[in-house]
Order: C-alpha cells, then structure tokens, then sequence
C-alpha cells in the first residue's frame, strides 16, 4: 500500500476565470491515477493546500508527523517545486520508509504539464527504491540533501551547479 500525501504547489493549481488567476484547487492525483487505470493499492490524504513557498515550519512539521505516523513503508508526497528541497531534508530523519516527493512546473490543469508524467515516474520510484528520501522530478531522482532548483532552468541540479 503507498501513502499518498498531498500538500499543494503548482501541480493542484487551477485557473479562476473571475479572478484571472490560479490558485491551488483540491488535489489532482486521484482523478489523474483513475484516468490512467492505475491500480496500485494506495490512499490519498490532502495535508494542505499551499504553494510551497507559504510553508511554515508547523506544515512542514505537520508533513513529517503524517509520513512519519503512516503505516506505509511506501510514501509518495506531492508538494510545490521551490521548497522541494527543504521538506525533503527534514523527512530524511525518518528511518525505514521509501519516501518519493513530486510535483510539476506547470499544473495538472494545463495541457502542456508535467504533472502526470512526474506523478507516474514517482509511483515507480516509490515502488522499486530502498528505503530513503527522493526527489522524482521529469525523469531523474535527487537526493534532498544535495539537490537545489534552478528556478532560471525550471529544473533540479547538484547544488553548487546552478
Ligand atoms: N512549480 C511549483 O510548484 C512552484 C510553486 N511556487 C511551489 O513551490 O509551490
């Protein structure tokens, strides 16, 4: 069974016409895993509903103290790129759990995204890796601890390579 925990970014963005902007709407995995026939056995529990840059330290306690508390060895968390990173090193204290994060640069709502491509690649990822935290972003795993974002190239890089 995986632990699917959703947290928001821009992968659950969608656009509010009246408003002419996007906010996060509710979570986009369970509809995108039923389109796609997906049949692994998993739960999905929406922690929050926030870009990651609005983060606090209590949410991101708050993500830790739900991973750490399932009962699934297989976690998959889906969470805004920017502080991608920064979750990561903190959920890196939790022992014997497979934890893969995702997410995508453009949201599930558009066309041209890469949210299904990096949510399918990351359910393989948490299926198939060892125990230990990972960063499953457009086709390549990151370790948290030495991975940034290269906002300029909407991409993860070894830091101090950015
Ligand atoms: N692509 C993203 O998810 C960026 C967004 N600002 C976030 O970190 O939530």
């Amino acid at each position: 069974m995986i632990d699917i925990f959703t947290t928001g970014g821009t992968i659950d963005k969608v656009y509010f016409d009246a408003l002419s902007e996007f906010q996060i709407g509710p979570a986009a995995i369970p509809d995108m895993l039923r389109e796609n026939n997906v049949h692994v056995p998993h739960r999905v529990t929406q922690l929050m509903r926030k870009d990651s840059l609005e983060l606090d330290d209590a949410d991101r306690e708050a993500i830790r103290a739900a991973v750490a508390a399932s009962d699934a060895a297989r976690i998959l968390v889906t969470h805004g790129t920017d502080t991608m990173v920064v979750t990561g090193r903190l959920l890196a204290a939790i022992p014997g759990k497979t934890i893969v994060i995702t997410g995508a640069m453009q949201p599930a709502s558009v066309r041209a995204s890469d949210a299904e491509f990096n949510v399918g690649f990351a359910l393989a990822a948490v299926q198939t890796l060892p125990a230990g935290v990972y960063i499953a972003m457009n086709g390549l795993l990151f370790d948290p601890a030495t991975t940034v974002k290269d906002r300029a190239g909407a991409r993860f890089v070894a830091a101090g390579s950015e």
